[in-house]
C-alpha cells in the first residue's frame, strides 16, 4: 500500500454530483482528490446515458429556485469547456387537471414566471401532433425545458476539475474511512488523509456511511431504460421540435411517465416508467422484473401512436429514493467534516452545478447559498437507525 498522501478535501464517487463538488473546491483553491470505484466513464452508477431532462417545472418553488441559478451554471461549463451541454427543446408537462402534481407545477411556474405556455384541449395537437392527451389531463409546456447531454457533461466537468489541478484516482474503490479531525480515507489502491470528506457515492452511499456507523433512510431502484422506434423516422425528434414530456401521477392514476425527442439512437425514442423495482447496485443486473415495460407498452400505444410498442433498446440505470424523494444535503450528525450528497431520488442530474456549489460551501463551512431546510438529514429522525 502507497504511503499517505494529505488533501485538503477527498470526495468519493465521481458521478455528477461529486465531480460538481470537486470541480468547486478546486475552483476554491482546494487540493482535491475526486475517487471512483470503476474506471471512468463507466455506467454502473446514476449518472451515464447520453441524456437527461433540465426542467424548472417542479412541484416546489425551491427546485424552480435553484434551477434557475442551475441554468446560468450549465452555460458557464458550456463556456468554459467549449461544448454544448443543453439542447432547448420544451418540456410538455401533462396530468391529471385537478388533482395530484399537474396543479402544483403549473402553480409554481406561474408564481416563479417562469415562460410558460398553457396548452388547451383544442390547440393541443397544433403543438403536439401524433400524441393522445388523456381524458381529464390538463398540458403546458416549460419553454426553457430541455436535454442536457449526460455523458458529455460529466466528462466536461472532470476535464475542468484536472484542468484546476484537481486530481481523480478512477478504478479505486473506498474501503474504509476513519473519521477523525483529519479523516482518513483507505482505497483499493491508497491511503489518503484529507480535513474534510465529502460523500456522493450514488446507491453506494449507505456501504459507505457504514465505515461511519450511520444509515439513512434510502432505497436504491432499478429503471428500465426504454427506447421505442419511430413508424415513420424522425416524427418524434428533436430536428421537429418535439419536446421532452412528463406525465404526472395523481393518487388514482400512477403514471409517471417521461420521454425524450428520439436523439441519442437514430429514431428511437427515449420512454420510461419513474417507479422501479428495489436493487442492490452491485447486483442490479440480476434484479429482472419488467413490470414496468408493461405499463409503457400500454402508455405508449394508447398515447403515442406514432412509435412501435414494444422497446426496442433497454438500458439500466438507478434510482437513489429517501421517503419523500428530497435529496440529502447536509453534514453527517457525528463528524462536521464530513458531508452528504445523497438521495436525488430520479431528478438529481439538472441540480449538478447547483448541488456542486452548495455540497462546496457546506464542506467550506460556509452559509449555503439556498434554504437546505427540506435537504436536511434530521428530517428522518423517524427512520434512522445506528449503524453499530
Ligand atoms: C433512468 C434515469 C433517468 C433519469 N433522468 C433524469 C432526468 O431526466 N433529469 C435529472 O435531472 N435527473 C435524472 N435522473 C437522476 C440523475 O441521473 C441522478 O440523480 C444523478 O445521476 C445522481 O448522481 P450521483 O452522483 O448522486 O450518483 P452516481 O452517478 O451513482 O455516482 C456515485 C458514484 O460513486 C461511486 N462510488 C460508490 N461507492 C464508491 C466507493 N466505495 N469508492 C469509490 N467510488 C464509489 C460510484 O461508482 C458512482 O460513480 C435520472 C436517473 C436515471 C437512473
Ligand atoms: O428529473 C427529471 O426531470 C426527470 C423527470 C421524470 C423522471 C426522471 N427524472
Amino acid at each position: 500500500m502507497s504511503a499517505k498522501q494529505d488533501y485538503d478535501c477527498v470526495v468519493i464517487g465521481a458521478g455528477v454530483q461529486g465531480s460538481f463538488t470537486a470541480y468547486q473546491l478546486a475552483k476554491h483553491n482546494k487540493k482535491t482528490l475526486l475517487l471512483e470505484q470503476f474506471v471512468l466513464p463507466h455506467t454502473r452508477g446514476s449518472s451515464h446515458g447520453q441524456t437527461r431532462i433540465i426542467r424548472r417545472a417542479y412541484e416546489q418553488d425551491i427546485y424552480t429556485q435553484m434551477m434557475g441559478e442551475g441554468y446560468q451554471l450549465w452555460a458557464q461549463l458550456e463556456k468554459e469547456a467549449g461544448v454544448t451541454l443543453y439542447r432547448q427543446t420544451g418540456l410538455l408537462v401533462m396530468g391529471p387537471e385537478t388533482s395530484g402534481d399537474y396543479p402544483l407545477v403549473k402553480n409554481t411556474l406561474l408564481k416563479n414566471k417562469v415562460p410558460t405556455v398553457i396548452l388547451s384541449r383544442d390547440n393541443f395537437h397544433q403543438h403536439i401532433p401524433n400524441v393522445v392527451l388523456s381524458e381529464g389531463h390538463g398540458a403546458l409546456l416549460d419553454v426553457t425545458g430541455g436535454v442536457l447531454f449526460a455523458d458529455r457533461a460529466l466528462k466536461a466537468v472532470q476535464d475542468q476539475f484536472q484542468k484546476l489541478g484537481g486530481v481523480i484516482q478512477d478504478n479505486e474503490k473506498v474501503t474504509e474511512i476513519k473519521p477523525g479531525p483529519v479523516v482518513k480515507v483507505m482505497t483499493s489502491g491508497g491511503v489518503y488523509q484529507a480535513r474534510n470528506v465529502v460523500i456522493t457515492a450514488g446507491p453506494w452511499t449507505n456501504k459507505l456511511l457504514a465505515h461511519t456507523g450511520f444509515q439513512l433512510p434510502l432505497e436504491t431502484v432499478k429503471i428500465n431504460v426504454c427506447y421505442w422506434k419511430e413508424k415513420t423516422p424522425g416524427t418524434y425528434g428533436v430536428k421537429q421540435h418535439f419536446p421532452c414530456f412528463v406525465v404526472t401521477g395523481s393518487l388514482e392514476s400512477k403514471e409517471h411517465i417521461y420521454g425524450l425527442p428520439s436523439n441519442e439512437y437514430p429514431d428511437l425514442v427515449k420512454i420510461c416508467y419513474h417507479i422501479g423495482s428495489k436493487t442492490d447496485p452491485d447486483y442490479r443486473d440480476l434484479q429482472t422484473d419488467t413490470s414496468d415495460i408493461d405499463i409503457l407498452k400500454r402508455y405508449v400505444s394508447r398515447c403515442i401512436p406514432g412509435l412501435v410498442p414494444e422497446p426496442a433498446v433497454v438500458e439500466s440505470c438507478m434510482y437513489t429514493l429517501t421517503p419523500d424523494r428530497h435529496f440529502v444535503l447536509d453534514y453527517h450528525p457525528n463528524y462536521s467534516n464530513i458531508v452528504i450528497g445523497a438521495g436525488f431520488s430520479g431528478h438529481g442530474f439538472k441540480f449538478g452545478p447547483v448541488i456542486g456549489k452548495l455540497l462546496c460551501e457546506l464542506s467550506l463551512g460556509e452559509v449555503p447559498s439556498f434554504d437546505l431546510s427540506s435537504f436536511k438529514i434530521r428530517r428522518f429522525q423517524s427512520h434512522m437507525k445506528s449503524a453499530l
